[in-house]
């Protein structure tokens, strides 16, 4: 049986009033049911402009959007029902304890009706409470006043406060900004716990690349428009197809002859010429190679670089070669 996409975007297109060009061009993609599924790209790529028409608090101006089963066009009450965000800035109250912020979240969203004291709330409330609280972590620190946590932990609360509606999708844009290395590690842990836990679709924005890795399937969006999709293999053996080796000779000049007439991608710099090649290994290429070398360095650039260079080539930037 065939699974319906629990995010399906056709032709999504977003021109901001005064802009010159549109900030989102056209993109289309879907997300499965329970997948993790990551929208990369650097600063400026039109994901916070995507992340926002999906989430309902920004208007599109083309294209077709469906979440789970719901056209954000003409019913996007029940797309808010079907959602949890994390948003980039967050809007916490400092001088209210964590479980007061919730209570005050849940109560404007009319998921449960307020009540001035905890003890007063519905069981069901508290036992949800109680539930994402000790899969986060954050069961002890539930009565405390906020302006004594970390980042880390204000990032828990907007966890726990994302997921009392029990929504099908948690929206996470750029959860890990400003957050130390050890928070970001446990923030992924606890997210995956939760993916499992609650059978849950994640719909992560990130421009690190190494965020993106642990994802089901990544779409890298560049300028408005999708680069490259598919799963985090698929994307690696994309983006590290063209490798490079770097050759010199007593006469370059010869060297250079050589690779022209073997039909090579090459070109010359201070150091000496670089080659690129699509193949597992240089063997072939160097075989064809008669002039004496002085030179032969072999790099396989990192993901994050190819990544990089993924993104320069198409801001027109001369193309990168490595070192
Ligand atoms: N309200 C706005 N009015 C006009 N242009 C905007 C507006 N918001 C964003 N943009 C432009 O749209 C483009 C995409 O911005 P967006 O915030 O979606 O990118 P992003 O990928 O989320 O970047 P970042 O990683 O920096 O958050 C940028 O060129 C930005 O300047």
């Amino acid at each position: 049986m065939k699974v319906e996409p629990i995010i399906q975007v056709e032709q999504l297109t977003k021109k901001y009033k005064r802009a010159k060009e549109p900030s989102v061009n056209g993109i289309s993609f879907s997300v499965h049911p329970g997948e993790f599924f990551a929208f990369l790209g650097p600063n400026g790529a039109g994901k916070t402009t995507t992340i926002s028409i999906l989430t309902t608090t920004l208007s599109k101006t083309s294209g077709v959007v469906k979440i789970a089963g719901a056209d954000l066009e003409t019913d996007a009450r029940k797309v808010r029902q079907q959602i949890g965000i994390l948003f980039q800035n967050p809007s916490l109250d400092y001088e209210l304890t964590a479980e007061e912020n919730i209570r005050l979240h849940v109560s404007i969203y009319g998921i449960y009706p307020y009540r001035p004291l905890y003890r007063m709330m519905p069981k069901a409330y508290k036992e949800r409470v109680a539930e994402l609280a000790k899969m986060v972590g954050l069961k002890d620190e539930l009565f405390k006043k906020l302006k004594t946590f970390s980042g880390g932990m204000k990032r828990k609360l907007e966890i726990i406060r994302s997921l009392m509606h029990n929504p099908k999708i948690l929206f996470l844009d750029e959860p890990t900004q400003g957050l130390d290395a050890e928070s970001r590690r446990s923030l992924w842990e606890y997210l995956q716990h939760i993916r499992q836990k609650e059978n849950i679709t994640i719909f992560l924005t990130t421009h690190y690349l190494e965020e993106a890795e642990g994802a089901d399937r990544v779409c890298i969006i560049n300028k408005g428009k999708i680069a490259l999709a598919g799963t985090p293999e698929e994307i690696k053996n994309h983006l590290l197809v063209k490798k490079t080796m770097n050759l010199d000779a007593a006469n370059r000049k010869q060297l250079i002859e050589e690779l022209a007439t073997n039909f090579c991608d090459y070109e010359e710099w201070e150091h000496g010429v670089k080659v690129y090649y699509d193949q597992k290994t240089p063997h072939g290429l160097l075989q064809h190679i008669k002039t004496p070398l002085t030179k032969l360095e072999i790099r396989v650039p990192s993901l994050e670089e190819a990544y990089v260079d993924l993104i320069k080539m198409q801001e027109g930037d001369k193309q990168y070669v490595g070192n």
